[in-house]
Parts: structure tokens; C-alpha cells; sequence
């Protein structure tokens, strides 16, 4: 053995492990800190044992590298030569060691009831396939599994309902992931050993990023203390209690029981709450948040000011009002969302969950003007304060390092660079003025790029946290300009002042 390898070992084995397995009643397995760990740190990194389509959405895959394909005249570009099943790339896809691995290939040749026309059934079930075949392909892995994931089996058991059993086992612990390169919907779906035990938290303390090649990072994205639990979250940190606990009870199992969860006023962040109809002043809040039902009518929502309490079911009704309200409202006029929006903030606490999708689809449709040409000083405005918005909700439910942070204080230097710079030109502040707006502007580019530089270097991230680096460096130059400019000034002003004095 070489000494660097001993070292190598040494260090391994000194090095004390930044996690734990242990076990309790409540959650089963789940990982603790096995020492301080810092946020921005490493907890584990792991690659997939298996990786698949997630939800049906009438997309095709490359079963290869799993990004999504465009049909041309609804027909595929490539599939591959040997089985003439498997939709791929193209014959660069084929050569490579991708995810269509033999025993795939082999089983879709011998099978003459597998076509090229029941693609949709294949993709449908394509992840647990994989899984199950990794029985034959990988026999320590496939053991590995068994331990890990608990699979119970005796030998009578028939292979459908083996597979229908591991369905059940992908459900409970796979992540749900985007399409390589892709900022869209988490349509895949990708099983990982470790990170599988992690509980789960409304209010995590990690941060996951998965690159293209599926390999998942666990960061923490607060500092967690040796022997707290690692949490992660399974749902949306921006949905209302009830919902969020419905996605956990229909897709996991379990009933959150969080401190989110538990407050009926989500620790301030109010994503449930509704304005009192009687006061106008206070916000209604779930009594009982804990409850599987709390939009039936013996559940009880409660005014944070005038006290005054109401069924669940008048809540249910003003949430079905106002999603057919939405639903009506076809997105594709600023003034209308804006008008909505409005009118809903009358009804409900600004923060409400279907308020805050509705202020990202505006935001969205801000960025588009503001990036476009000669964009309205009130309309930069309105893209700063909405920034401003959407970000204090999401220190609450998504304190320290957050993908959705990192975007949004990306997002809000623009609005404060223009501003500034319009301010400047329109000789509304001084070139001092103008420096100090630009360091604020850079202050959120460097807290974004803190966040963003953890993502994968080809994932939308990545190339988000690239710019931000890009924009960083031009506006330190414009913040040096500046303060040139101020000196100059004050030079020329004291000058002046001199030669006055001379006369
Ligand atoms: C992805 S698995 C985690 C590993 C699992 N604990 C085990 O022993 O295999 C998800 C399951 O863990 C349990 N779990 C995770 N977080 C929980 C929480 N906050 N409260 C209750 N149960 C939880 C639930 O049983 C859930 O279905």
C-alpha cells in the first residue's frame, strides 16, 4: 500500500461520520448528525439504483439518459437497433453505457407482447422493471436492497405481486427529479439507499441537488448540531397545512407532525390563513391543525384578533370559490392577474398558498417585461416588491440555503441595478447614492450565488449561478465607476471651492 493511500485510509477512519443511522416508534430508520455539521456541508452523496419516468404525462423518455424527447410528426426520432423498442437520443445514446442497460434490451426483444405501441405501458412501469432486474444484473446490489428496504418476500409469492410490492417500496421512498437539463416539472422518479432514510420535515435542513447524471447531494442547509435529526422535505414548502399533509398521507404514509405543521399560523408564515370576515383585520387560522379533516365543519378555525371562531367548511367553500375564480382566469394578461390577485388579498392573508402562485406567475410575467426593452419604472417597482414578498415567506419555511432563495435573490438585483441606474441618469441620486444601491443589488447576487453554486454546473441552476457570476463582476466594475465619478466630483467641487477662496 502506497502512503498516500495510507493516509487516505487513516484520515477515512479518523474522520468521525457526518451522519447516523438510528431508529425510533415514530419514524422508523432515519439519519442523525454524527457530528457538528456546518450549512453548505456535504452529508452524503449517492448515485441511483434505479432511475425511471416518475408521473405519466404523456411525454417520451430516452431510456438511455432519461431526457425528454420532441416527436416529430408524433413519431420517434431514434429507437434502439437491438430490441426496436426503446426509444433513444440517437446512436450516440445507444453506444454508451446508459441506463438501458442488457437485461432491459433483452427483455424487450424476447417479449413478443412488448411493442413499440405499448410504449406508454413500458414507460409506465419502466422503474420498478429496472429495479426488479437488477436481481439478475447485480446480485450484492440486489441483496443490498432487500436489506435496506425491508422487501419482504417468501418464495409462493408470484412476480406480479413482487412487482406490485416494490411499486409500494418506489412510492414511499424514491425522489422525484427533473429530466436532465431541464427547469420543468420533477417528472422522473429515482431511488437512493441512503438518502431514502432521511425524515422528513416541513421545514427542512438540507438541501438536495441531483446532476445529470442523477447523482444526488445532501447538503445541510442549516448548521445542524451532532445527534439532530436530518431532515428533508418530502412535499412543497409553499403549499397550506392541510394540503401539504394530504401529499404526505396519500403519498407517504404518515401524518406530519411538525412545527410547521402543528402552528396554526405555519410559524408566521400564514399559507393557510384567511383574512376574518367579520373583523377584516386578523387572520383565521386552523385550531386544531393536526386534524386529518380541517375543512370539515366540527373543525375549528379561529380569528388571531377578534377571536371569533368558524366551521372548517366555510373555509373549504371560500377555497372552492376561489379556485374556480382562478381557473377562470386564462394567465395571459398582467392587468387581469394583478386585478385577481387584488381582489383575493380581500379574502385572504397575502402569504395564502394559492395567493403565492399566483404572485409567481405575476412575477414571472414582470421578468418578461423587465427584461425586455425600455421596461416602465412602475413595473421594475412592482418585480422588486413581489421579490420582496415571495422571499420573507420563504425565510420562514425555507431558512437557510434554498434552491427558491437562491432564484429570488438572483431575481431581485435586476429590478435594484435598473432602478439605480435610471435613478442616476435621471439625476435623481448621486453617483454615491447610486454606489450604495449597487451594493445592495450585489450583496443579493453574492447571498444567490452562495446558494446557486451548490447546484450541478449544466443544471438551470447552474447556469443561473454562471450568470450571477458574470453579473457580480460587471457590477463590482459599475459600483468602482461610481464611487471614481463621486471622487472626481468632490475634487473638482473642492477645487473650486479653492479657486473661490483665491479670488
Ligand atoms: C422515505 S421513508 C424513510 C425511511 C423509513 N423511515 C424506513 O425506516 O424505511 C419514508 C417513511 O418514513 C417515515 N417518516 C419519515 N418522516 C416522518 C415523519 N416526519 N413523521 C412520521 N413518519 C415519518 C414514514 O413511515 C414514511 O413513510
Amino acid at each position: 500500500m502506497s502512503v498516500k493511500e495510507t493516509s487516505k485510509n487513516i484520515s477515512s477512519v479518523s474522520k468521525p461520520q457526518t451522519y447516523k443511522l438510528v431508529h425510533s416508534e415514530k419514524f422508523g430508520r432515519y439519519l442523525i448528525a454524527g457530528k457538528n455539521i456546518k450549512a453548505g456541508e456535504v452529508i452524503l452523496r449517492e448515485k441511483p439504483v434505479a432511475v425511471g419516468p416518475g408521473v405519466f404525462d404523456n411525454d417520451y423518455f430516452c431510456f438511455a439518459c432519461l431526457k425528454l424527447l420532441i416527436k416529430v410528426n408524433k413519431e420517434l426520432q431514434y429507437v434502439c437497433t437491438k430490441c426496436c423498442v426503446a426509444p433513444l437520443c440517437g446512436p450516440d445514446c445507444e453506444k454508451k453505457d446508459g441506463l438501458h442497460t442488457p437485461e432491459e434490451c433483452q427483455i424487450f426483444k424476447d417479449n413478443q407482447k412488448i411493442s413499440k405501441d405499448k410504449l406508454y405501458d413500458i414507460i409506465g412501469i419502466l422503474l420498478p422493471l429496472r429495479l426488479f432486474l437488477l436481481k439478475d444484473r447485480d446480485q450484492d446490489l440486489w441483496e443490498k436492497i432487500f436489506r435496506d428496504l425491508q422487501l419482504v418476500t417468501n418464495d409462493d409469492i408470484s412476480t406480479s405481486d413482487f412487482l406490485q410490492h416494490l411499486c409500494g417500496i418506489l412510492d414511499v421512498n424514491s425522489f422525484e427529479l427533473r429530466s436532465p437539463g431541464r427547469l420543468d416539472a420533477l417528472v422522473l422518479r429515482g431511488l437512493y439507499l441512503e438518502a431514502s432514510l432521511i425524515a422528513h420535515d416541513c421545514r427542512a435542513n438540507t438541501h438536495i441537488t441531483v446532476d445529470d447524471h442523477f447523482q444526488l447531494t445532501v447538503y445541510a442547509s442549516l448548521p445542524i448540531n451532532e445527534n439532530d435529526i436530518i431532515y428533508f422535505n418530502y412535499t412543497s414548502s409553499l403549499l397550506g397545512s392541510a394540503e401539504r399533509r394530504e401529499h404526505l398521507r396519500e403519498g407517504k404514509y404518515f401524518e406530519c407532525e411538525c412545527s410547521v405543521c402543528k402552528d396554526p399560523y405555519e410559524l408566521g408564515s400564514h399559507l393557510s390563513s384567511i383574512r376574518c370576515p367579520r373583523c377584516k383585520d386578523g387572520y383565521v387560522g386552523a385550531q386544531n391543525p393536526l386534524k386529518a379533516k380541517p375543512y370539515e365543519r366540527d373543525s375549528k378555525w379561529q380569528c388571531d384578533k377578534c377571536r371569533k371562531m368558524y366551521g372548517g367548511y366555510l373555509i373549504r367553500a371560500t377555497l372552492n370559490i376561489t379556485r374556480a375564480l382562478i381557473d377562470d382566469y386564462d394567465g395571459s394578461n398582467v392587468k387581469d392577474l394583478e386585478f385577481l390577485i387584488k381582489k383575493l388579498t380581500l379574502s385572504f392573508h397575502p402569504n395564502h398558498y394559492l395567493l403565492l402562485a399566483l404572485k409567481q406567475k405575476l412575477l414571472a410575467a414582470y421578468r418578461k417585461q423587465v427584461a425586455g426593452p425600455n421596461p416602465q419604472k412602475k413595473i421594475i417597482q412592482k418585480m422588486l416588491d413581489l421579490c420582496k414578498e415571495v422571499l420573507q415567506v420563504l425565510e420562514l419555511v425555507e431558512p437557510g440555503i434554498s434552491r427558491l432563495k437562491g432564484i429570488m435573490l438572483y431575481e431581485m438585483h435586476l429590478p435594484l441595478v435598473l432602478l439605480a441606474n435610471r435613478a442616476y441618469a435621471a439625476r435623481e441620486i448621486s453617483p454615491m447614492e447610486m454606489s450604495s444601491q449597487l451594493r445592495e443589488a450585489g450583496t443579493h447576487l453574492r447571498k444567490a450565488l452562495a446558494m446557486l453554486l451548490l447546484e450541478p454546473i449544466n443544471s438551470p441552476e447552474g447556469h443561473l449561478a454562471k450568470r450571477a457570476l458574470q453579473e457580480l463582476k460587471m457590477l463590482n466594475q459599475n459600483i468602482a465607476d461610481a464611487e471614481a465619478l463621486q471622487q472626481s466630483q468632490e475634487e473638482s467641487k473642492s477645487r473650486l471651492r479653492k479657486e473661490k477662496k483665491k479670488k
